[in-house]
């Protein structure tokens, strides 16, 4: 039986591919994106692990989960960078793919078309509920796409958008639990109404 995310077959063998993990805040991208790469790294698969850098809100230099695995990475300004990473590199991971440009989705084909396993993991939605970035573009083009999904804090369904509980309409802030809560479909509406009236 081969169980969720062990298919040994994709991930050894050498062909190129793309894999998406998105999904809220708190849903679980980091954790699986770390421990996929970490399976890649005791397969002795050459890794190579990117983040945007702005987003220092654990550490400049990792990628850090928020039940604090974390696993060592280069944080890059654009997309275009990561092509001058990668020769020799069987398995790139990206990390926040939602804070990234748009030349994001050329690069990761560039590389899966090379023969690269490329695992991105990103937010899906913005707070307001909109595509974010380039990951609509990701999962389009990706091979396997995995949508993730946190608990929602109000009624303990699952969620499926992350809720800003600060008053503040920049599409990019940093933040944790408190900036963000993780809310299904129903609670997001309800919560959205009370925002509204305050
Ligand atoms: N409401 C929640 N639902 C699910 N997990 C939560 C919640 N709040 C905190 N967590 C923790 O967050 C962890 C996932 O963290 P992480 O992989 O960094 O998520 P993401 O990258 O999707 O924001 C879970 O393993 C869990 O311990
Ligand atoms: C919804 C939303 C989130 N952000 C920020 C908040 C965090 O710093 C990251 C998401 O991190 P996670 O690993 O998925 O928990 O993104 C934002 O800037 N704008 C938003 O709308
Ligand atoms: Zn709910």
């Amino acid at each position: 039986m081969v169980v969720y995310s062990e298919d040994h077959r994709e991930e050894t063998c050498r062909r190129g591919r793309i894999e998406v993990i998105c999904g809220s805040m708190f849903s679980g991208k980091t954790e699986e994106l770390i421990r996929s790469l970490r399976r890649a790294t005791f397969a002795h698969q050459r890794v190579e692990i990117f983040k945007p850098s702005i987003d220092t809100r654990y550490s400049e230099e990792e990628v850090v989960s928020h039940d604090n695995n974390s696993i060592k990475s280069t944080p890059i300004d654009s997309s275009a960078s990561i092509l001058l990473f990668t020769s020799e590199i069987d398995v790139v991971g990206i990390d926040e793919a939602q804070f990234f440009d748009d030349g994001l989705p050329g690069v990761c084909n560039e590389l899966a078309n090379r023969g690269v396993r490329v695992i991105i993991a990103g937010l899906d939605m913005d707070f307001k509920g909109v595509p974010f970035g380039p990951i609509p573009a990701l999962c389009a083009i990706a091979d396997e796409v995995t949508k993730v999904h946190a608990i929602c804090v109000k009624c303990g369904n699952l969620a499926y958008v992350s809720h800003r509980t600060v008053l503040n309409d920049k599409r990019v802030l940093l933040g944790e639990k408190e900036e963000y809560e993780p809310l299904c479909r129903c609670c997001y509406q309800k919560a959205l109404k009370e925002d509204m009236s305050k």
